[in-house]
């Protein structure tokens, strides 16, 4: 599990360096536990045992950097010293291999309650199967864990053999081993799903406005198509662009025309309808679906949102950001139409609101249309 954590690394996934200092203390801890009668005690039971508790702690650490929370670093630390404390004493001043077992069982067992408690349901369809699996995993570690201790604490005085061959020892030992690889595991499918899911949505995503991106459109546009013609419902375009934009950026700078390609975005989010969808096609240019719009709807949306765009006007715009206009070209998908016929009458339209003068709608009804199939 650290040879993959370590592939991981570069990715730049929270979480990832925690999750590998655990599985490296583990690793550690473990070639300690087996030097048992070669090293003192001191090494390999109290050293192994600390950095185990350590491991657990870190894994959980390595949780919450990945989902942006905050590592309860004191109550981590409070209980991994309590759990080494039990083990010194049950060591060193009374003997009892189970009283040790129970002190630190105690302790994982809290921790993979802790991780249980901190990993949500995912939303996103990418993150719903890793954070379920992390979650499980996590909720039959804790309650193997406190299973175990509360175990050997009911036999406390008892002798018992760390490894004797029985059933129920071979349950705990198989859950002292699958423990880590099993939460890496987790870790690692939700580093995956969450790498996964970034790159899916910078591609559907303008990375300046936050708007759906082109390939999106085009996604969204097929599939609203497909069901406008079953159903027969009206499906109207817009395609709005910024007028002289240009000289925006020439007189003002990149940064301020970036400003106002954000804020046409944030407006025209706030002016649609919430089954509109708007997307940046590139440079200056949006496009606005309109699923379920009558000619009517369509003409009311499109002048709506010219209106909210109408940043001209000294009154519209006290905010001292730069004056700006659009121009809309509209157009409704006629019966059989394509996507790609629709587009060209849209834009069309879009070249009469430019050739006319520009900040206003000019709907595509009386232009000539564009191919049809
Ligand atoms: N700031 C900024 N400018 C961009 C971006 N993408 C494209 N542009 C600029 O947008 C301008 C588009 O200019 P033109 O195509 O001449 O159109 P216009 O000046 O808006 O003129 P009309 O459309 O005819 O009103 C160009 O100067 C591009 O450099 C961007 O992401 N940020």
């Amino acid at each position: 599990m650290l040879l993959v954590l370590s592939s991981l690394a570069g990715t730049k996934v929270a979480g990832i360096r925690a999750w590998g200092q655990a599985n490296g203390l583990a690793v550690i801890s473990l070639l300690l536990f087996a030097s048992r009668g070669i090293f003192p005690d001191v090494l390999s039971l109290e050293l192994a045992n600390a950095l185990l508790l350590a491991t657990i702690a870190l894994m959980h650490a390595g949780f919450c950097h990945h989902l942006g929370r905050p590592v309860p670093l004191r109550r981590l630390v409070a209980g991994a010293v309590a759990a080494f404390c039990g083990l010194v004493y049950f060591h060193h001043v009374h003997e009892s291999l189970s009283l040790r077992i129970t002190s630190v069982s105690v302790y994982h067992a809290s921790v993979c309650f802790a991780i249980y408690r901190s990993v949500p349901v995912a939303r996103d369809r990418r993150l719903r199967y890793p954070f379920a699996f992390t979650r499980i995993t996590a909720l039959v570690l804790a309650c193997g864990h406190a299973f175990r201790g509360a175990f050997y604490a009911l036999d406390a005085w008892e002798p018992v053999l760390l490894v004797a061959p029985d059933t129920i020892n071979l349950v705990f030992v198989a859950l002292g081993t699958l423990a880590m690889p099993a939460l890496t595991l987790g870790a690692v499918m939700m580093a995956n799903g969450r790498a996964l899911s970034d790159a899916a949505y910078a591609a559907d995503h303008d990375h300046l406005t936050g708007a759906p991106s082109r390939r999106a459109f085009f996604d969204v546009a097929e599939r609203e198509l497909a069901r406008a013609q079953r159903k027969g419902s009206g499906l109207g375009l817009l395609l709005v662009d910024a007028d002289h934009f240009k000289r925006i950026n020439d007189t003002f700078g990149h940064g301020v025309g970036d400003q106002v390609l954000r804020d046409l975005v944030r407006r025209t989010q706030e002016v649609i309808r919430k089954i509109d969808y708007c997307a940046r096609l590139g440079g200056e240019e949006f496009a606005v679906l309109l699923p379920d719009a009558s000619p009517e709807t369509a003409s009311m949306v499109a002048e709506r949102l010219r209106r909210a765009l109408d940043r001209s006007a000294p009154a519209t715009n006290p905010s001292g950001g730069p004056a700006y206009t659009v121009s809309i070209g509209l157009a409704m998908l006629e019966p059989d139409e394509s996507f790609a016929s629709l587009m060209q009458r849209a834009d069309k339209a879009l070249y009469a609101a430019k050739a006319g003068g520009r900040n206003r709608v000019v709907s595509a009804v009386g232009l000539a249309g564009g191919d049809k199939g």
